[in-house]
């Protein structure tokens, strides 16, 4: 007992003389900070995870130029016509594999279940990436889960830290199961460059996923994307995609399960809007069909409200910004509080109320200023749709043809991310059993 609230008090301690030095060093902030703001210099350490040392050397203008360039390429790949053309009946056909498989078991956890199924489309689209069971120590979805254990957390690097798993690079050869969950990054690093090596050796003849893309930039004479960059941005994808969409979805369904008037609406929707329309019932969801679900969006926009997945943004101040009577320094990062946005009473009348219909009449592309949870202007998600039509295909598939019950769990706590830490473990059967 003696020990941990000593390590808690010691760590408080660290923190605040680590504040406070960093605080007065600075005498252009006079020893004020915005009220609710964080000033901890290590807030803006997560730049680390992401940025390859050589894009430092490269002008902004260039900089500006080859994101416009990689995010038309991630564009490519998730943007509206690639989700209509190629990707919406890839979604389909594994929802349905997944939901038919978890309505034959006795319990599924959900939060588990649903992060597997995403990883599975989203590392197969993106980088054509499939998990075999006979090597384990190739287990990408591991490293991912270990890297988001540690994202944020205390930049203490050795060994036992979150931080530590979160960086670790293990030896790819040896390895116990138990051993391999804890790789992080740097172990996720070493699989997508094996990868990229493999990919050089047999290339495609029409670029289809993002490796395709990123060797067809560096065979241009003069471009500045390097291979370091490429596997950074490879990493940034799947790290985006991969915990954002699946911990959405379990929370939708909370919602739901907790909301029955709203599953009802949603059911119904789902019925007069698509199915009964239909002449085969059993036919695909189209996108026309998708794209009538207005009220399914309006959960979705409800459910990320509340998930507030995304718990801060990070800025860097290039220059002193002056604002109301506060400085905020130049160089200093600063972390937006996306929850105290969602939550603010006076945008979002009993803002903890899960209430599709206050999005009645709301017209959403893209972020604003009481709206984040995808972000907003320059850095705003480019993984939206893709992200929005997963969730929605899972919901239609779900709510039409199965109904389920909670067995345990579905408790959630922010860490400050959302996460379900005992699961959420829910019955699943078809309708007509
Ligand atoms: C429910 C799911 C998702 C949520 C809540 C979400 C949330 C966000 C937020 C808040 C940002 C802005 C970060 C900032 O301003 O610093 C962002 C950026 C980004 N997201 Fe998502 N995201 C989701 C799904 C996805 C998916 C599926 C992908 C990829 C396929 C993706 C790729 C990205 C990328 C690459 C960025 C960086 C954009 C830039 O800096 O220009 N996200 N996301």
């Amino acid at each position: 007992m003696l020990v941990p609230v000593s390590l808690c008090i010691g760590t408080l301690i660290i923190i605040c003389i680590t504040h406070w030095v960093y605080r007065w060093r600075n005498p252009r902030c006079n020893g004020k900070l915005p009220p609710g703001s964080m000033g901890f210099p290590f807030i803006g350490e997560t730049h680390r995870f992401f940025t390859p040392t050589t894009s430092s050397d490269i002008p902004p203008f260039m900089k500006e130029r080859m994101e416009r360039y990689i995010w038309n390429m991630v564009l490519s790949l998730v943007g509206p016509e690639s989700l209509k053309q190629k990707l919406l009946p890839h979604i389909v056909h594994g929802v349905k594999r997944n939901l038919l498989l978890w309505g034959n078991q006795d319990t599924v956890d959900l939060k588990e279940a649903v992060s597997k199924m995403i990883f599975e489309l989203t590392a197969r689209k993106l980088i054509s990436y499939e998990y075999d069971p006979t090597k384990p120590s190739e287990n990408l979805r591991e490293c991912f889960a270990a890297f988001n254990e540690g994202l944020i957390s205390f930049p203490l690097d050795i060994p036992g830290t979150a931080y530590h798993k979160c960086l670790q690079c293990s030896d790819l050869k040896s390895g116990s199961i138990t051993r391999l969950t804890r790789r992080g990054r740097k172990h996720a690093m070493k699989i997508l460059k094996a990868m990229l090596q493999e990919r050089r050796k047999i290339p495609k003849s029409c670029p289809e996923d993002f490796f395709d893309h990123v060797l067809d930039e560096l065979k241009n004479e003069g471009t500045k994307l390097t291979e370091a960059i490429g596997l950074d941005l490879m990493f940034l994808l799947l790290f985006a995609s991969l915990k954002t969409t699946s911990i959405s979805t379990t929370f939708a369904n909370k919602l739901l399960t907790e909301n029955p008037a709203v599953l009802e609406e949603l059911t119904e929707e789902k019925h007069d809007a698509i199915i009964r329309s239909r002449k085969n019932e059993d036919a695909q969801l189209t996108w026309k069909e998708y794209k009538s679900t207005k009220f399914t969006i309006k959960v979705i926009n409800e459910s990320v409200r509340l998930a507030n997945i995304v718990p801060g943004v990070f800025r860097k101040a290039l220059k002193d910004v002056h604002i109301k009577g506060y400085t905020i320094p130049a160089g200093w990062a600063v972390m937006l509080c996306i929850p105290s946005v969602h939550l603010n009473p006076s945008e979002y009348k009993d803002p903890l109320e899960f209430n599709p219909h206050r999005w009645d009449g709301v017209e959403l592309n893209g972020g604003t200023k009481d709206f984040m949870a995808f972000g907003a202007g320059q850095r705003f998600c480019v993984g939206t749709d893709f992200a929005k039509l997963q969730m929605a295909v899972f919901l239609h598939f779900l709510v039409t043809k199965y109904k389920w019950k909670t067995i345990k769990g579905g408790d959630i706590t922010r860490i400050p991310g959302v996460t379900f830490p005992n699961g959420f473990h829910i019955k699943i059967s078809e309708k007509n059993t």
